[in-house]
């Protein structure tokens, strides 16, 4: 049977995707056998030497030299030295069944691999992607019942293991949910209409970032005709994508192609006529003008989260009314597209600072509100380390202050925008270190994306160990992914302190 592991995540800035350990000088390919592995995709750390990789990467991301639309994401392993974590030597890469069928590789291949470079300059996060789910391990003409398969659970799914993967259209992916095993088919990308596309989204037909933002449509095989008509009926280049994909999917491997069994999705999301597009929301001002804006851009005003994250009933667009006039909203618009770019904000004249700062302050938006109060000099950053004891203090005092992984997170205002609701994290998470917690209940990481925005700093190192730690530590690959979305925290030299008391909990909890 074939497996899935969930991929190395590769660093990203600024929302954009990044090898930030690639000499871009002089990174070259290298030819490599392909052995079979069950766990994440490795080269030795001299494979990645040959690449051009820096001596101290842990992970990269290839494609083969001749091209192929799959991105390869390898961690990189020390050789023997990694021990259960798999083997591999120099000249090798181990790669999934799953992953050799993506890229029409089998063991004992030799083939020249290359680094992947994403496109410079222009966003690579998927805007959608669309997926045909049959049941692994079912038979042709299966008279068995038809599996039921919660949409939301598979998604959900699907953004553990591939959240900031690059997913290429044609891959296929084996994905565990309710004890059955899915087979997902990419079968499109980036599938927008010209007027959506005209609003200047990248525009990559083939390949992309899969992100919390990116909107997922599955359907099952069955469905596949009807939903590629409603989504598109005029679009040739789609109809004959999916003709080619109906072609690509029988040559799916006897063990892969066995999916054939029913399975019935239940809330799937149904694709928007042409023309509208999920990705923006209508902002409308105190002042009763209009501004459509990208769902993406307005994510840190987190005043905003309930309404950005509501699914739109029927097919109107999403309003969402600001109480900010539309010259401020204008210039809060300005600061979030910077923000998006990772430059530096617009310089803002001082009297304009005043009635900017209410409006961040309405919105939630934290980033403005402070550059406001540095241009007004009534603030530096709000960084700092606190001892645990004012933790508790805060919270002693009403506020909702979260110990995560050693850094302190103010939620207070929040709360009641939470998805999870307003009573969980008072009830369970004050005054302890929340992390395992924080992982169970969120599969889909969307709720990395705003740690940012609570972040106050870190525990005091010496306060480290007072704070209460579950007897369930994180796993080891959360709090990776943590680190990797998290590289703004105050440098601590024991910022893996917590990680490391996880180990040892860990560690004999296995003796
Ligand atoms: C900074 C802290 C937090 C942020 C930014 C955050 C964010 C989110 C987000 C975005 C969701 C919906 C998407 C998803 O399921 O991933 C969510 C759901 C949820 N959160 Fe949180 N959360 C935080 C802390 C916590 C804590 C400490 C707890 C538990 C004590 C918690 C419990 C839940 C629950 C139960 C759900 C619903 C899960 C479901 O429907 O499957 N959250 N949170």
């Amino acid at each position: 049977m074939p497996s899935w592991t969930p991929r190395p995540r590769i660093s990203f800035v600024s929302g954009s995707l990044a090898q930030p350990q690639i000499d871009a000088e002089s990174h070259g390919g290298a030819q490599l056998v392909v052995i079979d592995t069950d766990g994440p995709a490795l080269i030795s750390r001299g494979t990645a030497a040959q690449l051009g990789l820096a001596a101290d990467a842990t992970c990269a991301l290839l494609q083969l030299a001749s091209g192929s639309d799959c991105v390869l994401a390898v961690s990189v392993v020390d050789g023997e030295a990694e021990g259960g974590a798999g083997h591999v030597s120099d000249g090798q890469v181990a790669i999934t069944a799953v992953q050799q069928y993506n890229l029409h590789l089998s063991v004992g291949m030799l083939e020249d691999f290359r680094l992947f470079v994403p496109p410079a300059g222009v966003p690579f996060e998927l805007v959608d992607v669309e997926g045909e789910v049959t049941l692994l391990g079912g038979t042709e003409g299966s008279t068995e019942e038809a599996v039921q398969v919660d949409v939301r659970a598979l998604t959900r799914e699907l953004l553990r293991l591939c959240f900031r993967a690059v997913l290429a259209v044609n891959e296929v992916l084996v994905l565990a949910v309710g004890g059955r095993q899915l087979l997902l088919r990419i079968t499109a990308t980036n599938t927008l209409d010209a007027e959506a596309q005209d609003e200047g989204v990248a525009y990559h037909c083939y390949r992309g970032l899969l992100t919390q933002d990116t909107q997922i449509y599955l359907h099952s095989p069955g469905t596949q005709q009807a939903s590629a008509a409603a989504a598109a009926p005029e679009d040739g280049g789609r109809q004959q994508q999916h003709a080619e994909n109906a072609a690509a999917a029988e040559l799916l491997p006897q063990s892969l192609a066995a999916a054939r069994a029913g399975v019935v999705l239940l809330n799937a999301r149904q694709r928007p006529p042409a023309g509208f597009s999920r990705s923006s929301v209508k902002v409308v001002t105190n002042d009763g003008e209009w501004f459509p804006v990208k769902r993406v851009l307005l994510r840190p005003c987190i005043a905003l989260t309930t309404a950005l994250r509501a699914e739109q009933a029927g097919l109107s667009e999403a309003e969402v009314p600001v109480d900010v006039d539309t010259l401020t909203f204008d210039r809060v618009l300005l600061f979030l597209e910077a923000l998006a770019l990772g430059q530096e904000p617009p310089s803002f004249g001082l009297h304009l600072c005043p009635p900017l700062l209410a409006a961040a302050r309405w919105l939630g938006l934290r980033p403005l509100e402070e550059h406001c109060q540095e241009r007004l000099g009534e603030s530096s950053s709000r960084l700092r380390f606190y001892s645990f004891d004012e933790v508790r203090q805060l919270n002693a005092a009403g506020g909702c202050w979260l110990i995560l992984d050693g850094m302190v997170l103010d939620v207070t205002c929040w709360l009641p925008e939470h998805p999870g609701g307003s009573k969980i994290i008072p009830r369970q998470a004050l005054n302890l270190d929340c992390s395992r917690m924080f992982e169970l209940y969120h599969a889909s990481r969307e709720s990395f994306v705003f740690l940012r925005q609570f972040y106050f700093g870190e525990i005091a190192p010496e306060d480290r160990d007072l704070v209460p730690a579950p007897d369930e530590p994180p796993s080891s690959e959360f709090l990776q992914q943590l680190h990797d979305f998290t590289p703004w925290r105050l440098q601590v030299e024991v910022a893996t302190h917590l990680g490391s008391r996880h180990a040892a909990a860990r560690a004999s909890k296995r003796t």
